[in-house]
């Protein structure tokens, strides 16, 4: 009877341990491993530290407005955050509409793809992935175009990443990986035959530097697409509810404010961009974005216990639990965003830099 109530037990107890770990929700299956959480290119000692740094920006809004210090506000982010969101969420740092019958990673891919046939490049031509975070994106769009690649990150620890995985995916002749400043590329005037940006120029501190810094680099005649992180028309600056999810998406995502819909065909007009489209890839009838979000919810929460055992232990830095924590916060905003429609993080818009192109006129000062 006795080893009957132990064999019973046992088993109740590795259906538990198997469920916690498996059912509930693998995180990214062949991805980073919990036990290899780092804080990027910050010492396992300086986590905790730089995690309070980043707070502190918020606490002096004014210096997220200057463009000088975002970059390293958004540096310091990335290198919290990068192994992450590899771990739980995979190698593309963006959402994508859920198709009906197809996985969140066929989505993820096709959201990408479709990025790439929008600006029209031929295969062997060069193109720019502008924010290309650990370079999930470049690595389906080369290979989907056969294009070349150059993705320009800010953060060292992600081009590490993506160089890595651009070698094990065999992919290292058509994508290379720059570290630098989208505000300040390391590029010549009209080098590239395409650019895209995929949730990444919502972290420029004014929208207009980093459209004129691309507009700069593309060849007359050739295509930017990008798909920005906007308040949409359901947004109501006098709505409480709105603010505390906006401001939620703002802190947890380390955007120095996001903008209006409305602001962005302004903005690459503006630099002198012709716009070809612009569309709204979250509205209906696309599928809701934020779903995959959601429906991660138990998972967060094992993966939650996971990170705070791994930090007690001492496999993973002191401030990994902080920083986790702050994730499992924003994809409740981001999920309250999505919901009431306030937020998109996909509206896309596609310009052309004119063939004959004269820089835009220089701005009048008050
Ligand atoms: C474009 C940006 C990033 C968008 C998304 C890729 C990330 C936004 C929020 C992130 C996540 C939230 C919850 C995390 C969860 C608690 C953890 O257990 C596993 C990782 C998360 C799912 C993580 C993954 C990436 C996001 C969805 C911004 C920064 C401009
Ligand atoms: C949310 S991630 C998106 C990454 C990638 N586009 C993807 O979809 O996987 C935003 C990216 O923008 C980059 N970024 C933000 N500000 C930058 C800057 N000033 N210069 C260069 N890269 C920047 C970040 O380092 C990060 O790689």
């Amino acid at each position: 009877m006795e080893t009957l109530t132990l064999f019973i037990t046992g088993a109740l107890v590795a259906v538990g341990i198997y469920w916690f770990l498996c059912v509930l929700g693998p995180a990214e299956r062949k991805g980073k491993r919990a036990v290899d959480l780092s804080g990027g290119s910050i010492s396992a000692e300086k986590v905790q530290d730089n995690y309070k740094q980043y707070w502190s920006f918020f606490r002096r809004p004014k210096e997220i407005e200057t463009a000088e210090k975002v970059p390293d506000f958004v540096d310091t982010f990335y290198n919290l955050v990068t192994d992450i969101y590899e771990w739980g969420w995979g190698q593309s740092f963006h959402f994508s509409p859920s198709i009906h019958g197809k996985s969140h990673r066929d989505a993820t891919r096709l959201h990408e793809e479709m990025a790439v046939d929008l600006i029209q490049v031929k295969p062997g031509q060069k193109i720019l992935d502008v924010g290309c975070g650990v370079g999930g994106p470049m690595r389906a769009i080369a290979s989907h175009s056969r294009a070349n690649v150059v993705g320009i990150t800010i953060n060292e620890y992600q081009v590490n990443r993506a160089r890595l995985h651009n070698k094990k995916a065999g992919l290292d002749a058509l994508c290379e990986v720059v570290c630098g400043n989208f505000l300040q590329m390391p590029f010549d005037d009209n080098t590239f035959d395409g650019a895209y940006s995929i949730e990444a120029t919502c972290h420029a501190p004014k929208l207009e530097e980093v459209y004129a810094e691309i507009y700069r680099v593309l060849k007359p005649g050739s295509m930017y697409v990008s798909y920005e992180w906007v308040t949409t028309e359901k947004f109501k600056a006098e709505d409480d509810e709105h603010v505390e999810v906006i401001q939620g998406i703002e802190r947890g995502d380390a955007l120095p404010g996001l903008r209006a819909y409305v602001d962005i065909a302004e903005t690459a007009e503006k630099v002198g961009f012709e716009i070809v489209k612009e569309k709204d890839l979250a509205a209906p009838p696309a599928q809701p974005w934020w779903t995959r979000l959601k429906m991660g919810r138990l998972a967060y929460w094992r993966n939650h216990i996971v990170v705070q055992i791994l930090s007690a232990v001492g496999v993973a830095p002191k401030g990994t639990v902080d920083v986790h924590e702050m994730l499992f916060k924003t994809a409740d905003f981001l999920t309250r965003g999505g919901e009431t429609g306030i937020f998109s993080p996909m509206h896309m818009i596609l310009c052309r830099k004119p063939e004959s192109s004269s820089p835009p006129p220089p701005e009048e000062s008050s």
